[in-house]
């Protein structure tokens, strides 16, 4: 079947399922392979729950005139949502960056939607599936579409900038995330710039946060560049307070001059910006911008604050690298209060470079004073811990804090997607 007649099915049935446990009647289903899983052995549970048709790629012992037999159901996944997108003319924003992608994401959404029809990409599906899904679920009243690209090896975001043909982009930092996959920083540098490679060829617009010198260099020859910093910029602002909600005082580019937000973590500032940036540039009015950046609250193990009894606990635990775990501690140390205590989880994905920077990461920590340091699992288990603690995992680490009995304490905890550092606050 040709993607053209394929794409007739699903102006009919505009929903995708690829999981039969979230299946709703109606869904075209595809069935994708994984890790654990064939979604071809899914096909005919598919079509049994109210699918509309199912995508496949293998023989189904099944006479269904429903079943459609791909080459591979992926690939046709992509091309499905190549098709989609190229059916619009409008602005597709994309962001990727080593860090804060997900809130930059979520702030420009809340942005542009309170004053645009939008469809965004929901929570973190950045990937080759995530991708085309977020595609797909853009409907033809769309005036705007925010697209979050997440990576961890060269050529995807070029492959991903094929299929979402973004107008418009964002690399909010390029910082040691995925060293493994990238090879080192300069391949981190390379494979997020290329989203500035397709919107330097395509005559697209970039966003970029003027304090990093680096995106300085990336952008050279995208000819429409809007930029947002502390010091210049179309945007400048800078932090007000960040004890432990972040405040921005708006210096330059915004009708108004301060915004206060819900999120925790000086870190914040760039994303803030950014999302005000853009804002303006597609003539958000201001009231829209201030309001819809202070409303947001992250609800997603990220930039948190939790009070449980007489603690209060930032809870960063979606995720952890050396550029984000630096950000997070030199931010925890900048709070005033008389009992600080870490419990920081292993950085994953680093490759030769992990023990290093775990040990890197101590030598952070012997810089400021603190109650106490549970080092979690991971690459920490390979390095000296200098009298800090060292536990395995999350769950020994909520039954240490279970018998520490804290009172009036801060507590941070940051660590790797696979530590499942969040369990740690069941104490
Ligand atoms: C393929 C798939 O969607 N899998 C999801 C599934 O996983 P599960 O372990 O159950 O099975 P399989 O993957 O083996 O299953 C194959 C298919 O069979 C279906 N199926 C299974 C059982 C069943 O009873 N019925 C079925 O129909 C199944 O649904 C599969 O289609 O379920 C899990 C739990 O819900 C999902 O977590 C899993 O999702 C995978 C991980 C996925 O990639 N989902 C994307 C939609 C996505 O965007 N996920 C994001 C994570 C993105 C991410 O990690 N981003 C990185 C950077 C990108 C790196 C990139 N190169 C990469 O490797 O991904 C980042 O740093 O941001 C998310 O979930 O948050
Ligand atoms: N601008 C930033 N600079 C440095 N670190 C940041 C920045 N923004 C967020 N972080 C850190 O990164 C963590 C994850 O934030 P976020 O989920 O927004 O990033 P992400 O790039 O989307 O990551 P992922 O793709 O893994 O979801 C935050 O909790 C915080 O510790
Ligand atoms: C979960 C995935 N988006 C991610 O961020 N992975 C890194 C390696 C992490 O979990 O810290």
């Amino acid at each position: 079947m040709t993607i053209a007649a394929l794409y007739e099915i699903f102006r009919q049935h505009p929903s995708i399922a690829t999981d039969t446990r979230k299946l709703k009647k109606g869904d075209l289903f595809f069935a994708l392979k994984g890790p654990n899983f064939n979604g071809n052995q899914f096909a005919l549970q598919a079509l049994e729950a109210g699918a509309s048709y199912a995508v496949v790629d293998e023989d189904i012992d099944a006479n269904d005139e429903r079943i459609i037999k791909t080459e591979d159901a992926l690939s046709t996944l992509q091309q499905l949502a190549k098709y989609h997108r190229e059916r619009f003319n409008i602005p597709f924003i994309a962001i990727t960056g080593s860090n804060g992608k997900t809130t930059t994401k979520e702030l420009v959404d809340a942005v542009v939607s309170s004053h645009y029809t939008t469809y965004t990409t929901q929570g973190n599906l950045n990937n080759h599936i995530g991708i085309p899904l977020t595609l797909l679920s853009v409907k033809d009243d769309a005036q705007m579409a925010v697209i979050e690209m997440g990576a961890n090896h060269q050529k995807e975001i070029a492959g991903y900038c094929e299929y979402a043909k973004p107008t418009h982009g964002i690399i909010t930092n390029a910082g040691k995330a995925h060293l493994e996959g990238f090879g080192g920083i300069e391949g981190v540098r390379k494979g997020k710039g290329e989203l500035f490679d397709y919107l330097r060829s395509t005559n697209g617009t970039a966003f970029a946060y003027d304090d990093y010198n680096y995106l300085h260099e990336m952008v050279k020859g995208i000819s429409s560049v809007t930029w947002y910093g502390t010091r210049n910029g179309t945007v400048t602002g800078d932090v007000k307070t960040s004890e432990p909600f972040l405040s921005v005082a708006i210096t330059k580019g915004a009708g108004f001059d301060e915004i206060n937000t819900q999120l925790v973590g000086a870190y914040n500032l760039p994303n803030i910006l950014c999302a005000t940036a853009v804002g303006k540039y597609f003539g958000v009015p201001d009231e829209k911008i201030k309001q819809s950046i202070e409303q947001y609250t992250p609800s997603n193990s990220r930039s948190q604050l939790i009070e449980k009894d007489s603690n209060k606990i930032i809870l960063d635990a979606y995720n952890a690298n050396p550029t984000s775990m630096k950000a997070a501690i030199e931010n925890f140390a900048q709070l005033h209060a008389d009992k600080k205590v870490l419990l920081l989880g292993g950085m994953m994905e680093l490759g030769e470079e992990s023990v290093k920077e775990h040990e890197a990461l101590i030598g952070l920590l012997k810089q400021y004073k603190w109650e106490n340091v549970v080092l979690v699992g991971g690459d920490f288990s390979k390095i000296n811990h200098d009298g800090y603690i060292y536990l395995n995992n999350a769950d020994e680490a909520r039954n240490w804090l279970q018998q520490q009995q804290l009172q009036r304490a801060y507590v941070l905890i940051k660590g790797s997607r696979s530590m499942q550092m969040e369990k740690a606050i069941a104490f």
